[in-house]
């Protein structure tokens, strides 16, 4: 454990924290003069510094992955604490914000030297610099050695783009609901999303912090973007054509044969609440950076071809999971992955109706894959 962070130790977790990590020189060129990473963990360190796990977010995720001592359920309970799967009586689990979010790393909202927030002075930031920020903030913790790196969808990016960047400080990479670089199909369903904010009034060219937020511009995004999350015959099957109750005073049916408006379908109210949720707890241009970021991803970037750029992992012990109705990261996206690893590696299917976000609500499923992999007694 780094001197500079022992007193945090031994604790349940999930309580928010931060290290200054310095400058970060970016991939894309130039530099952040000054990155704070924050992060959760829960559990304690061994001597050897190899007894951690590092737990990657998605697009919109945060560090709490667990509640540990907190009062707020994480976005993955249930998988990390005293005897779970990746038991923290045993392990010293961490999680960070992704650079460029809006939970306590840096990102466009953060104060710069003048004392305002970067906004669109915050530089253009890939899957890459995170991991470079990570690999700092590892460093700061005394971590010499993940025992394993694990992640969905953007989180399964930032693992692979561990593993690739740094194949002697990881022992295990779990890739889940992810693949070896973006694809055009999922590129062009972000530049949707991030040209639905940029084109909100309220946006201003993204220094709107001291005025309107460009909430409909986010609530958009996050339509188009929740819409993908699910697979059709989830949305089908729980909404199909009902209005929201209470507020049809006519059948849809006839409205539409009317022209006439004034009620919402289901599935509209539904978006409509994923919509406001997202927009009371995520800043617009953090959803762009980490968007843009997710764009960019393609492990394989300076590398050669993607068997080349993964060959530097053939010490990595790899688990590639899919989830079955996944219409985001195909899970032919994932073989192509794990025909591309060193070594024979089999995809695991996560079988889930609900489509992406599979790996979120499939924690037993997901935790019960971890357990046989990689956290077997
Ligand atoms: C690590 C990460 O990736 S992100 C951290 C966690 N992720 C998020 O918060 C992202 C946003 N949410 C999601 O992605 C998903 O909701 C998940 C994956 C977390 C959960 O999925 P599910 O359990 O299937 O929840 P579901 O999609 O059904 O949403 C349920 C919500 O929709 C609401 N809802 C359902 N039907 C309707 C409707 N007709 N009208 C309005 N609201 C509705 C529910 O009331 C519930 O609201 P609440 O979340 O405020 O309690
Ligand atoms: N629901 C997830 C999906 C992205 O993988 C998120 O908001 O981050």
């Amino acid at each position: 454990m780094g001197e500079e962070f022992s007193a945090a130790v031994g604790r349940g977790g999930g309580v928010l924290r931060s290290l200054e990590i310095g400058a970060l020189p970016l991939e894309a060129g130039g530099s952040l003069p000054s990155v704070t990473m924050a992060f959760e963990c829960w559990g304690t360190l061994n001597e050897a510094g190899d007894n951690a796990v590092l737990i990657q977010h998605a697009l919109t995720g945060s560090t709490h992955v667990s509640r540990g001592d907190s009062e707020e359920d994480g976005w993955w309970e249930g998988l990390v604490g005293p005897g779970d799967v990746i038991d923290t009586n045993k392990y010293f689990v961490v999680c960070a914000n992704m650079l460029g979010g809006c939970y306590g790393t840096t990102g466009p909202s953060s104060i710069a030297s003048d004392g305002k927030p970067y906004g669109s002075r915050f530089p253009f930031v890939t899957i890459r610099d995170s991991v470079h920020a990570e690999a700092r903030l590892a460093d700061k913790l005394g971590i010499k050695l993940w025992h394993a790196v694990v992640g969905g969808s953007m989180g399964g990016a930032r693992a692979l783009e561990w593993a690739a960047s740094y194949p002697e400080r990881v022992r295990r990479c779990a890739v889940v609901a992810a693949c070896a670089a973006s694809t055009a199909e999922q590129i062009a369903f972000a530049q949707t999303q991030t040209l639905a904010i940029r084109q909100d009034p309220n946006f201003a060219g993204g220094d709107y912090y001291d005025g309107a937020a460009p909430t409909s511009g986010l609530g958009l995004a996050r339509r188009i973007a929740h819409i993908n999350y699910r697979s059709e015959t989830e949305m089908e099957s729980r909404f199909g054509r009902q209005a929201q109750s209470g507020e049809d005073t006519i059948s849809h049916d006839r409205l539409a044969a009317l022209g006439a408006s004034g009620s919402r379908y289901q599935v509209e109210s539904y978006l409509d609440h994923q919509a406001r949720k997202l927009v009371g707890r995520f800043d617009a241009n953090s959803y762009i950076a980490i968007t843009e970021a997710l764009m960019s991803h393609d492990v394989s970037r300076g590398r050669g071809t993607l068997s080349q750029a993964l060959a530097a992992t053939a010490s990595v012990e790899f688990l590639v999971a899919a989830v079955s109705s996944d219409r985001l990261y195909f899970p032919a996206q994932s073989d192509a992955l794990a025909a591309a690893l060193p070594g024979d590696v089999a995809v695991h299917h996560i079988d889930s109706a609900i489509g992406h976000d599979g790996f979120l609500t499939e924690v037993a499923v997901v935790g019960e894959l971890l357990r046989e992999s990689f956290f077997t007694v």
